[in-house]
């Protein structure tokens, strides 16, 4: 479960009271996520999000994650609403976190995505590419190419206790990564981590998006191939085509892919796969397990690392590059 710091009812009113908000309810801990502490919170006027920011969270980035929520509410996307306080910064101080208040996205996250779902999110992910054209804060993505080697370096020399072989298999596969990354695609932000469970549905249709702590300035085409992987594999390990097909048609739907990003797809697919492979694979070491937080499996990214570097071209996700040019 993810509630790092405990809050007390004294502490949180206090912090409320620099809210037109009346006055507290209840509140609970959500237990999901990994990252962040976050606590539903009921004052007489609604429901609302308290998020803490933990120490994996670098605090001269707040500004631009809160600043691009802003943003997409403004342009009109579904995404949690950063509620002001009567005066000063929504960035407030809890129980020694940095922390906001946020509003509350009605809907839930699909343990099992269907194609269709896929073909929403595809069109909600270029929705958002599109929307944040004009958003003018950068932040470099701290979880790009050039981190990955070390990254792994400092996962040190475990690899092999999670499958023999992995260390030299990582390592190749980030020579080739390097190699062949490709540096003249076009750039924007990105979501970075637009898995399931950071998407709501309600009532079968697409109600919001949420979690922009990874967001960052990079290639837009790997938002989509991260995408790919999150949604578009079944339990038992299969790429499924007609999911990859509906979701890069809704983000084509959506916004343009040129037969260049589309070209690119396989590999910058192997390398969403590397950066969740490496995030997990490190945690998967370094997280002890006493630690209540429930570690997700490098294996299942090693495997879809292994799927993406056999793929001979975007054909093998479901597109063809005809029909980009068409
Ligand atoms: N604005 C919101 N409206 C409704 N529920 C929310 C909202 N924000 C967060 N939640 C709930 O809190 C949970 C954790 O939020 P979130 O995914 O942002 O946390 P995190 O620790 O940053 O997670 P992660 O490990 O995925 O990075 C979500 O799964 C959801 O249930
Ligand atoms: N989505 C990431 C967790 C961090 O948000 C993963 O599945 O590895």
């Amino acid at each position: 479960m993810a509630v790092y710091t405990d809050v007390g009812e004294a502490e949180l009113s206090a912090f409320l009271a620099r809210y037109d908000l009346g006055a507290l309810l209840s509140y609970k801990g959500i237990a999901e996520g990994v990252e962040n502490s976050n606590f539903l919170v009921r004052t007489e006027a609604g429901t609302f999000i308290l998020t803490l920011y933990e120490k994996r969270v670098n605090r001269d980035d707040l500004p631009f994650f809160i600043g691009l929520m802003e943003h997409l509410a403004a342009e009109g996307l579904s995404c949690p609403l950063p509620v002001p306080p009567r005066e000063g910064s929504v960035l407030g101080e809890l129980a020694g976190r940095p922390g906001a208040l946020f509003t509350f996205l009605e809907g839930m996250w699909t343990r099992r995505p269907n194609a269709e779902q896929c073909r929403e999110v595809g069109g909600a992910l270029a929705g958002m590419h599109k929307a944040t054209q004009g958003f003018a804060l950068r932040r470099p993505n701290a979880l790009s190419v050039e981190s990955w080697r070390p990254l792994f370096e400092g996962c040190g020399p475990r690899a092999d206790d999670v499958e023999p072989g992995l260390s030299d298999e990582i390592l190749s596969e980030l020579g080739a990564l390097e190699a062949a990354w490709p540096s003249d695609l076009p750039t924007g932000v990105l979501h970075a981590d637009l898995f399931p469970d950071n998407v709501f549905f309600l009532q079968g249709r697409l109600s919001g998006l949420i979690d922009f702590y990874f967001a960052c300035n990079d290639i837009l085409a790997y938002d989509l191939a991260i995408c790919l992987c999150a949604w578009c594999f079944e339990q038992d390990g299969a790429f499924n085509v007609t999911k990859g097909r509906a979701m890069i048609e809704g983000y084509r739907a959506v916004h343009p892919l040129s037969p260049a990003e589309l070209d690119a797809l396989p590999i910058l697919a192997r390398g969403a796969a590397m950066r969740f492979l490496l995030t997990r694979l490190y945690d998967w070491i370094h997280i002890p397990d006493t630690s209540f937080v429930t570690k997700k499996d490098p294996r299942e990214y090693l495997r879809k690392s292994r799927f993406h570097r056999q793929v001979q071209s975007v054909a093998d996700y479901g597109v063809s590059l005809e029909s980009a040019s068409a």
